[in-house]
């Protein structure tokens, strides 16, 4: 029996509520309650989103309700007595066909359905069959479908952006973990447990300030409720690894909240900083620290003394400020090397720590030179039992590359509020009151007093730096050309001495000299002028491959010494200058000191080829005599005859004298401090030999030298 059908007129007057009243007015109980069944169907069909389907025995559509277009695109009636798996097919939730029992009623079945467009829709079908109650025969089926596909493809979207979330959490290179709002972790990324070195059982349900070191500020991190709405906090901490190691880490935590705001999970992302931090720390460490003995450096030193200074000030106390200087360290490293100086330095570094108090600081200014400051004194004569504690365990001896070493220290104090009120006044007396120790003998101590303010005293600071001028490479030599006066050719040069004092800039020599001849410095100052500048000049005639001579000046001072002659023969062998190209330039002074040892040096040196120079001749005696007895080969006119050879004609006419009576002698007559072209004119006329000033150049750097000498050749050729 067929299935009472609505076809679509019915169905149309019955959804537009168009339902014409039949014209009898005579209306059955039956007919009542089947036109109220018709409106009941025809509500919720306008209502309902799902599509509903009616068919007959043969699963044609006989029906469908008017969603099907806004579902499909299709009008009812071109459904109408299509089959349902003609215009569709069930499926799996694997996407494969489905073969449905119509016998039983079905629900949430998948059916793919192709639109007017063409275009693929996902329908969620239900059904029943419908059976004829009569003869219980299966005459249709109906039903509802609810298009999904939007659904569908946003849960897909969705379950995609899950898998790229999970993946990026867990696979990629990020420490992660996720607490709830009580802190504890709930889930964290495979990679943060590599880093970390942590199961994961041993870290999910754990509060995450656990794996903070005890020491650790954890209070930020414990505010969920102060997490930004839209934002994340950032805050430094420092992980715990499962080894024991520390990691400084910037966290990000970004708070997950459900629609009303309450926190749900917080996301906390960890960027490794311990690298950072540690070049950060060794900048710091470079910077305020040395780094051989590991002390504080200058700089830090004198912050800290001027702390020291403004809390002595707030509170009444002294500060006692000890410059401590090593009196024999040169020695050390000049006979047992660098590397026992540097063992040396850190050692001393250790005992002078040892000798103090934490709050105390002992650091190092440089070379053999260490600073202490005693920041809160109360009572006077405690930095004396300070100061005699260091001397005696800097007189302790030392073991250094097997040797039994003693040094000893001279030291300087000055005291704040007495002495000074800041930190560079401070200093300047300390450094005064050590030299005034090193004076009195060394291996003592000195107070500041006001009378080493005097020039006296300051004449024994400058010797005391030009002693360490040396070994800190402060001095320098400069060259100033000597040229042929007919030619104009380059001949030689000669080597001036300069300082380079690290406060008070470039020294001349005149100013320091008599210094080094005073004290002897200039002993181990001149063989270092010997070796440098025969060094420079078998480079520089190497470079050129030309032959020309270096002059160097050689003290009175050093003639006494034994070991001018050695020193000499060490700096040409050193070198590999050969001995006529080295010219040592000697004052009056020696030859009229009528020392026997000097001539006899003078004679020694000339045996060995090296040529001699008598300086600033006319100054002095001038006397012919010693020429004769003395092995000269060159006399060097002074520049004071020299400057008003035009004006002066007494001096014109000594000048010329000199000249024929050093050449009737044999000598090779050099004129000093020519500043114009007239004067070396004049010179030339005069036959002077070689001419030396200003006027073709100050003295040089070495590398200016070669460039000038560069030039001079390349116009000569
Ligand atoms: N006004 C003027 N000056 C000119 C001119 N040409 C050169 N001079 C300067 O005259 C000085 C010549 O050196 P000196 O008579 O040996 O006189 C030297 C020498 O006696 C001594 N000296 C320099 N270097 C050394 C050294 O290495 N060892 C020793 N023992 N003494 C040195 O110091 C003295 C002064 O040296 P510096 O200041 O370098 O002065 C140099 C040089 O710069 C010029 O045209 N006009």
């Amino acid at each position: 029996m067929p299935l009472p059908t609505f076809n679509q007129k019915d169905f149309t007057r019955l959804t537009d509520g168009a339902v014409k009243e039949p014209a009898s007015n005579v209306v059955t109980p039956r007919e009542v309650k089947a036109q109220e069944s018709i409106r009941r169907f025809k509500d919720i069909a306008r209502l309902v989103s799902d599509w509903i389907w009616e068919t007959d025995d043969e699963f044609r559509l006989t029906f469908t309700s008017q969603r099907v277009m806004e579902n499909l695109g299709f009008h009812p009636l071109e459904l109408k007595g299509r089959r349902l798996t003609e215009i569709g097919k069930f499926v799996g939730e694997d996407g494969k066909p489905l073969f449905l029992k119509w016998k039983a009623p079905f629900r949430d079945k998948l059916f793919v359905v192709k639109d007017r467009a063409g275009k693929k829709r996902l329908m969620l079908m239900g059904g029943v069959p419908v059976y004829d109650n009569a003869s219980g025969a299966l005459i249709g089926a109906r039903g509802t479908a609810e298009d999904i596909t939007e659904r569908t493809l946003a849960e897909e979207k969705l379950k995609k952006s899950e898998e790229r979330y999970r993946t990026l959490y867990n696979k990629s290179p990020v420490m992660a973990f996720s607490t709830n709002r009580d802190h504890r972790i709930t889930s964290v990324s495979e990679y943060c447990l590599k880093i970390l070195g942590y199961e994961k059982s041993e870290m999910i349900g754990r509060i995450m300030t656990s794996f903070m070191p005890e020491d650790a500020d954890k209070t930020e991190l414990l505010q969920a409720e102060d997490l930004p709405e839209d934002d994340f906090r950032e805050e430094n901490c420092r992980f715990l690894c499962k080894n024991g190691e520390e990691l400084d880490v910037v966290i990000s935590s970004t708070a997950i909240r459900e629609e009303q705001g309450a926190i749900v999970q917080i996301l906390n992302v960890l960027v490794d900083i311990t690298e950072r931090k540690r070049y950060e720390a060794s900048l710091v460490r470079q910077a305020n620290y040395d780094s051989l003995t590991n002390l504080p450096n200058r700089g830090l030193a004198m912050d800290r003394l001027g702390q020291a200074i403004a809390r002595a000030r707030r509170e009444d106390y002294m500060v006692a400020l000890m410059f401590v200087d090593l009196d024999n360290f040169k020695k050390v490293n000049d006979t047992l090397g660098h590397a026992a100086g540097d063992e040396l330095l850190v050692k001393m570094g250790d005992h002078l720590s040892g000798c103090i108090r934490e709050s105390d600081t002992v650091a190092r200014l440089g070379g053999d030179e260490f600073l202490i400051i005693l920041p809160d004194l109360k009572a006077v004569g405690h930095y004396e039992i300070v100061a005699q504690k260091i001397l005696d365990r800097c007189s302790l001896p030392f073991e250094l590359c097997g040797h039994e070493v003693v040094v000893t220290a001279s030291i300087g104090v000055a005291l704040y509020p007495n002495d000074g009120d800041t930190p560079d006044i401070l200093m300047r007396n300390a450094d005064s009151a050590m030299y005034r120790s090193k004076s009195k003998g060394k291996n003592t101590f000195q107070f500041f007093a006001p009378e080493m303010d005097g020039l006296a005293h300051q004449h024994l600071i400058l010797e005391n730096q030009l002693r360490r001028a040396l070994s800190r490479d402060e001095l320098a030599l400069r060259y100033q050309p000597v040229l042929d006066a007919k030619s104009g050719e380059l001949v030689g040069m000669e080597a001036l001495l300069r300082w380079r004092h690290p406060k008070m800039g470039w020294i001349p020599p005149g100013n320091f000299i008599p210094l080094a001849e005073e004290s002897g410095l200039i002993v181990p100052i001149g063989e270092w002028i010997l070796e440098t500048a025969c060094r420079d000049a078998r480079q520089l005639n190497e470079k050129l491959g030309k032959e020309m001579f270096v002059a160097v000046n050689v003290s009175a001072r050093q003639f006494a010494n034994q070991k001018l002659v050695d020193a000499v023969s060490s700096a040409l062998e050193k070198s590999g200058l050969s001995c006529g190209l080295l010219e040592l330039e000697v004052t009056e002074g020696v030859v009229l000191d009528h020392v026997p040892e000097n001539k006899e040096t003078l004679i020694r040196l000339s045996e060995m080829n090296v040529r001699l120079s008598i300086d600033d001749f006319g100054t002095g005696y001038s006397s012919l005599s010693y020429l004769k007895k003395f092995p000269f080969d060159t006399l060097k006119i002074d520049r004071a005859f020299i400057s008003d050879i035009q004006e002066d004609s007494e001096n014109a006419a000594l000048t010329k004298a000199i000249i024929a009576m050093a050449h009737a002698l044999g000598l090779t007559v050099i004129g000093e401090g020519i500043e114009t072209e007239e004067q070396a004119a004049i010179l030339e006329q005069w036959h002077c030999n070689y001419l030396q000033g200003y006027h073709y150049s100050r003295p040089l750097s070495i590398e200016a030298y070669e460039n000038f000498a560069r030039k001079l050749i390349r116009t000569k050729a």
